[in-house]
This record gives C-alpha cells, sequence and structure tokens, in this order.
C-alpha cells in the first residue's frame, strides 16, 4: 500500500508596479505577500479516477477546479514525464481568493509542479518548473509575462523584465503597505485584451505603456534611496494611466479615495485589474490600520504587510 504524501507550500503575491506594461517587454516591480499561502498535497487517490480537491477559500463563489486547463496540463505533463498511471489525488487548502490579482493561479500551478515533482521523485531543475509553470499561466491568461511565476517562486521583492527575468531586492523599502480585496473578482484574461486592442488602435495609449514602464525603472532606484513618498507619488500616477484603460471599477476608486483622504501616500489597483485587490501605500502600520477601517464597508478582507 502506498502512503506517500507530498505537500508543498506556496505564497501569494502582489504587483507594486508594472502590471500590463510588464507584457510589452517594460519593467515591473512585484511582492511575495509569505503569510498567504496554498498548499498544494499529492497522494493516492482514494478511487479509481484521478481527483483535485479545492478547499482554500475563494471569496464569495465557487468553481470547479477543473475549469483551470492550466492545472489539467501541468497534471499531465507530470504524470507523463514520471510514466505514472497511478490515480492520485491533489489537494489545494489556504487563504488566496481567486481572481483578485493575488496570483492564484501561478500559486497553484507552482504547487502542483513542486509537488508532483517531489512526490515522483523526478529532480527537475528550477528553470523546467518555472516552464511548465509558466506555460500553464499562458493557458490562463493568454499572454502571461512570467512576473506572477516568479514572484510566487521568490522570498523577496522581484524587479522583473521578460527579456532579463527576474532579479530579487532583498533592501526594505522601510513603509507599510494595506492590501484590500475588493471582493469583486477581477479579469486577467478579459483585461489584458482590452488593453491590448487600446494601444493597438491608438498610438497615445501605446505611450502610456512606455510611461508605466518608465514608472516601474524609477520605483527600483527610489526603492533603494528608500523614498517612500517619491513611490507613493509613481503609484497615483500608474493608477490614472490604469484606471484611463478602464480597468478600474467603481469599488477600486472609491477605495483609493479613502485611502488617499486618510493618510496613505499612494494608491493603485493591482494585477490584472476590472476587479481584484487595491494597494495603499503608508508611512506605517498605524496609517494602514486607520484606513482599513475607514474603508471597511468598501472591502471584503484585508492584509497588512512591512516592506
Ligand atoms: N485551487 C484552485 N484550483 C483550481 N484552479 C484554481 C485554483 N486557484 C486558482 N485557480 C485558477 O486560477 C484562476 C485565477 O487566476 P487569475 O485570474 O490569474 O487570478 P489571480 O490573480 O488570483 O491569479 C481561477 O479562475 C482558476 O482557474
Ligand atoms: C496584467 C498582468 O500584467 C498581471 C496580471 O496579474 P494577475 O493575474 O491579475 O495577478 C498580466 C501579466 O503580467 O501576465
Amino acid at each position: 500500500m502506498n502512503n506517500k504524501k507530498i505537500s508543498i507550500t506556496t505564497h501569494g503575491k502582489v504587483i507594486l508596479i508594472g502590471e500590463h506594461s510588464v507584457v510589452y517587454g517594460k519593467d515591473a516591480l512585484a511582492l511575495p505577500i509569505k503569510g498567504l499561502n496554498i498548499i498544494t498535497t499529492i497522494e493516492k487517490s482514494p478511487t479509481a479516477e484521478s481527483i483535485m480537491i479545492t478547499n482554500h477559500y475563494q471569496g464569495p463563489y465557487l468553481q470547479s477546479p477543473s475549469e483551470y486547463d492550466g492545472l489539467k496540463y501541468v497534471f499531465n505533463t507530470l504524470n507523463s514525464l514520471a510514466k505514472n498511471s497511478e490515480p492520485l489525488q491533489v489537494t489545494y487548502t489556504g487563504e488566496i481568493p481567486m481572481e483578485r490579482g493575488l496570483g492564484s493561479s501561478a500559486v497553484v500551478a507552482l504547487g502542483t509542479t513542486k509537488a508532483l515533482n517531489n512526490y515522483f521523485n523526478l529532480m527537475l531543475p528550477e528553470e523546467k518548473i518555472m516552464e511548465i509553470t509558466n506555460h500553464a499561466e499562458m493557458i490562463n491568461h493568454g499572454k502571461a509575462s512570467g512576473l506572477d511565476a516568479a514572484t510566487v517562486n521568490s522570498d523577496y521583492v522581484v524587479f522583473f523584465n521578460k527579456k532579463i527575468g527576474p532579479h530579487p531586492i532583498s533592501k526594505k523599502l522601510g513603509a507599510t503597505l494595506l492590501i484590500m480585496d475588493t471582493g469583486e473578482l477581477g479579469n486577467t484574461k478579459r483585461a489584458v485584451k482590452l488593453v491590448r486592442d487600446k494601444i493597438e488602435s491608438n498610438p497615445n495609449e501605446a505611450k502610456k505603456i512606455e510611461r508605466l514602464g518608465v514608472l516601474a525603472t524609477k520605483t527600483k532606484d527610489l526603492w533603494g534611496k528608500q523614498d517612500v513618498s517619491a513611490i507613493g507619488q509613481i503609484f497615483n500616477e500608474a493608477e490614472e494611466i490604469l484606471a484611463s484603460f478602464g480597468i478600474a471599477t467603481k469599488r477600486i476608486e472609491e477605495i483609493s479615495k479613502i485611502a488617499q483622504v486618510n493618510g496613505a501616500l499612494g494608491t493603485k489597483l493591482s494585477g490584472g485589474g476590472l476587479g481584484g485587490i487595491v494597494i495603499a501605500l503608508c508611512n506605517d502600520k498605524y496609517t494602514a490600520e486607520k484606513i482599513a477601517q475607514k474603508a471597511k464597508d468598501n472591502f471584503s478582507n484585508y492584509w497588512i504587510e512591512e516592506i
């Protein structure tokens, strides 16, 4: 009887700056959220079929795991590399709500790849694990930059560019980030298409992508100097651009406004948009808590990170 059981913990992420423009080869900066996890567990299936169980909190709706073709791709690829025909049970347990810009799709793709790699003793190199994870993300999003997968696989802030890959930044900024979940489902695939249609039909929209890239490069430089208020201003400018693409909802704008008048240095949506999370850069935890209290009727959940 095979009692083997492998569990892998993978953490979520938020994009600090550079969502959408990163798809076009521009710079971006993203933060791993170490306390926000999904545990992927692999064991022998109790039935004659392979099964996937999602125990993780998904927010106000349920979706069948089998609907995510990216996960099927991971599962089939690793089973085929291991020449495995034993039916398996894959269980996801944790608290990363889906479709909020917190990276759930990359988290489950990476967690499943790593857990199956261990289960089958495949000893796949890191590059192969990331290649499989990124391909799953492509299946999910259409055109994925690789930023999400790189950040959920990193212990440090990631400075990223598609051409050069991820670079970890271990230095702390010396600030507090408030992450507020609007409770509205984002839609990365639709948002990416919406932005692409706009920039392809209007050169002025394309200039905004350039500008977002410049803002991300500046943020990296300011991070090194720990210039928190300048980064706050960059968040606000980026938010204006993202909203002009039509991917900020009324609730995102409402939450941003409340955060602004209660001491945030800068606020923006984070991730694909059309719902999902709002991030607010604050000087300290006290300000972040105050904003969370003032805005609490507008969001479903929040997290505070010392960055
Ligand atoms: N536990 C899970 N089981 C199956 N699919 C999942 C799970 N978590 C996330 N997904 C897939 O990832 C998608 C969310 O990805 P995405 O839209 O990129 O949002 P996020 O910002 O959370 O990554 C879900 O719609 C679903 O297809
Ligand atoms: C819009 C985009 O830049 C980020 C999407 O982030 P998320 O899937 O919403 O967490 C797309 C990408 O980088 O592939």
